[in-house]
């Protein structure tokens, strides 16, 4: 089997489909710094479909399991469902998963369950309008998203739904959102992170998932919930029950990091191969494809870069931000 220099086998690949998308939110595409001037890629830069398929194939060789679509936002991308069919057909592959904003959930769920996409998670940060209209940089609605993630349910598709929490803009309406919302799926709640450039992040607006657990238990604190086991493996949400079973995953990056199982890889849009969402550079994958490299080459290239890998940037935070941060690649371009 393949491992990384910490005994981490390569499982699970997410795959970015574009760097473009439908909203601004402050803490992954800040407005000010993604604006009508950004220079997003060329549409002849991205992976071509039948790329991205043949790349996906050579991870599976490897031992990948798990694909996931994302961005971006991937429902952007022309012909979406055509890819994931590609995708659905690739023998090994156990699931195949997309994280979306949702908007465009109303046109192109039954698409893409269809095609043989498995599941979505689904992102929203708030219920209230003025503080997701300000959250999401464009002051869309957030019934647009409770609409796509309905869709998503009456399509057949498995639905998460995920909430980044920082401290003073969000935090105080999380309780609204999981008393309106946990009825339909379960609820992540991930601390903010430190990704890409322009964010802003300080550890002040961390909210630790300890603390959002016992906002979510109201009077009953963090004692309305009991502990659920992890669904497998490496899984980066840990899971807690209330009474009636609805299910909250907490995804405490920041505060208890979990790259000891991190066994995830992703491709860029331009099809660069990333082994850490913080990672500075990617291996470029395309130049030898679109060179005409064997499946055999492309399968040692991976292998290789999978075999030095020694990320663990969370578990090393505090000691990168002491020393200085450095340049890292956004989040919308590596996906999240
Ligand atoms: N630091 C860090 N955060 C991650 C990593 N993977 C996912 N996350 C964060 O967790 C969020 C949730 O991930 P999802 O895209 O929903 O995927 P997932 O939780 O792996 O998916 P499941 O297969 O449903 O468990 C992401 O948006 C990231 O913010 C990782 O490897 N490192
Ligand atoms: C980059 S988005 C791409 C997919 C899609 N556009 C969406 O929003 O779901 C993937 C996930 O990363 C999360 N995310 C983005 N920036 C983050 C940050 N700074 N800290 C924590 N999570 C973040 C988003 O909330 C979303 O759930
Ligand atoms: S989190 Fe998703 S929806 Fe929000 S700006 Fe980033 S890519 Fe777009
Ligand atoms: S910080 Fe990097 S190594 Fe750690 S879990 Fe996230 S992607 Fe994996």
């Amino acid at each position: 089997m393949l491992t990384d220099q910490l005994g981490r086998p390569l499982r699970d690949l997410r795959i970015s489909v574009t760097d473009r998308c439908n909203l601004r939110c402050t803490y992954c595409m800040p407005a000010e710094v993604f604006g009508a001037d950004y220079a997003f890629l060329p549409r002849a830069e991205l992976l071509s479909f039948e790329e991205i398929e043949r790349l996906a194939r050579t991870f599976v060789d490897l031992g990948v399991r798990k694909l996931r679509l994302t961005g971006g936002e991937p429902t952007l991308r022309r012909d979406l469902p055509d890819l994931v069919a590609r995708l659905a057909r690739i023998e090994g592959v156990q699931d195949i998963a997309m994280t979306t904003n949702g908007l465009l959930l109303p046109r192109f769920a039954d698409a893409l369950r269809a095609a043989g996409l498995d599941r979505v998670t689904v992102s929203i940060d708030s219920l209230d309008p003025e503080v997701f209209g300000r959250m999401n940089g464009l002051g869309q609605h957030p019934q647009k998203v409770v609409d796509g993630i309905e869709a998503a349910l009456t399509a057949g598709l498995g639905v998460k739904i995920n909430t980044v929490v920082q401290r003073g803009v969000n935090d105080a309406g999380l309780r609204d959102l999981w008393l309106a919302l946990r009825g339909l799926a379960p609820l992540r709640f991930i601390e903010f992170m430190d990704v890409g450039n322009h964010n802003g992040w300080n550890m002040d607006s961390v909210v630790p998932s300890g603390e959002v657990l016992a906002r979510l238990g109201g009077e009953a604190g963090a004692a309305a919930f009991a502990p659920r086991a992890a669904g497998y493996r490496g899984e980066v949400a840990t899971r807690h029950v209330d009474t009636a079973g609805h299910e909250v995953g907490l995804i405490s990056s920041v505060t208890a990091p979990f790259c000891g199982d991190c066994s995830r890889a992703r491709l860029s849009a331009v099809g660069a191969l990333y082994t850490c969402l913080f990672a500075g550079g990617g291996t470029d994958l395309r130049a030898p494809l679109r060179a005409g490299a064997s499946d055999a080459e492309l399968r040692d290239l991976v292998a290789g870069v999978w075999a030095a890998r020694s990320d663990r940037y969370s578990e090393e935070r505090g000691e990168v931000t002491r020393a200085g941060t450095r340049p890292k690649v956004e989040m919308s371009h590596i996906g999240g």
